[in-house]
């Protein structure tokens, strides 16, 4: 009997403070590889901290993360992991096109100093195919839509190679059109065996496009599919909505 394989993201028992306030408190959470997994709490309960110590940008005081069985570190000098930053993160007025933000994911396999190669360029080419944006290749990241920005950033991830993608709000701001067209995206990632975890405030999607849901209060309150995760008491508790209000909210 082979043994299962190691979860995609392993997050165990991890404790991070600001100075003074405790973000997360021993959260633990695994998700397995080839499904997208929502992490869903209310404003501050340290969904975006959890990113970031994920990503290794902030330190642990307790626990630890693996990702593949190994450590996040060896994963980020890879590019195993790619990141879509909340969009409040960047600055649109950079005068970059949207071929230069996906060029990006590609600094880690070229080097310093080194230009694009051929193998690069098509990389690129094919993450802006991949996520529906080759005619825009040549726009200003500034001028595209709130939905357009957030797949170029997934066309970062991809071309970067990137296995692991974490996932910071990819639908505030953007309307049902856009996000359906991110939907459909990350499900084909998902389906091509990527592992996705999604934090987000829609909770009307969630059962429609996650297979497993996290809800983070500081720690870990509940881990399981939509269904398990997103009960009425819950919604109630954690959300103040009841799951009529949680539809009846959607895209608002
Ligand atoms: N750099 C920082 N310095 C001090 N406190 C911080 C810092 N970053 C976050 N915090 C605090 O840590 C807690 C968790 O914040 P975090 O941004 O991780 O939450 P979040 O779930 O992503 O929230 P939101 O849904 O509003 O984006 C909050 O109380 C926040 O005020």
């Amino acid at each position: 009997m082979s043994a299962a394989p190691a979860p995609a993201i392993e997050v165990s028992g991890v404790t991070v403070r600001y100075g003074d306030v405790l973000a997360l408190d021993g959260a633990t959470l695994d998700v397995a590889p080839g499904r997208i997994c929502a992490l869903l709490g209310t404003n501050g309960s340290g969904k975006s901290t959890l990113f970031k110590t994920i990503l290794g940008l902030v330190a642990a005081e307790r626990g630890r993360v693996r990702i593949h069985g190994g450590p996040t570190e060896a994963a980020r000098r890879t590019g195993t992991i790619g990141y879509v930053p909340q969009s409040e993160q960047v600055d649109w007025a950079f005068p970059v096109r949207v071929a230069d933000v996906v060029m990006m994911g590609r600094y880690g396999h070229m080097g310093i100093g080194r230009s694009p190669r051929r193998a690069d360029r098509d990389a690129v080419a094919r993450a802006l195919e991949r996520t529906g944006l080759s005619a825009l290749a040549g726009r200003q990241i500034g001028a595209l839509s709130g939905g357009q920005r957030k797949r170029a950033f997934v066309a970062r991830g991809i071309a970067q190679g990137a296995d692991v993608f974490l996932l910071d709000e990819p639908f505030a701001g953007v309307d049902k059109r856009s996000e359906a067209t991110i939907v459909e995206v990350l499900r084909a990632m998902r389906d091509d065996g990527h592992t996705l975890l999604v934090s987000t405030h829609d909770l009307a999607t969630v059962p429609d496009f996650c297979d497993d849901a996290v809800l983070l209060q500081r720690r870990v309150v509940a881990q399981g599919t939509p269904g398990e995760v997103l009960t009425p008491d819950r919604l109630m508790e954690a959300f103040g909505v009841a799951p009529a209000e949680a539809r009846a909210g959607e895209g608002a």
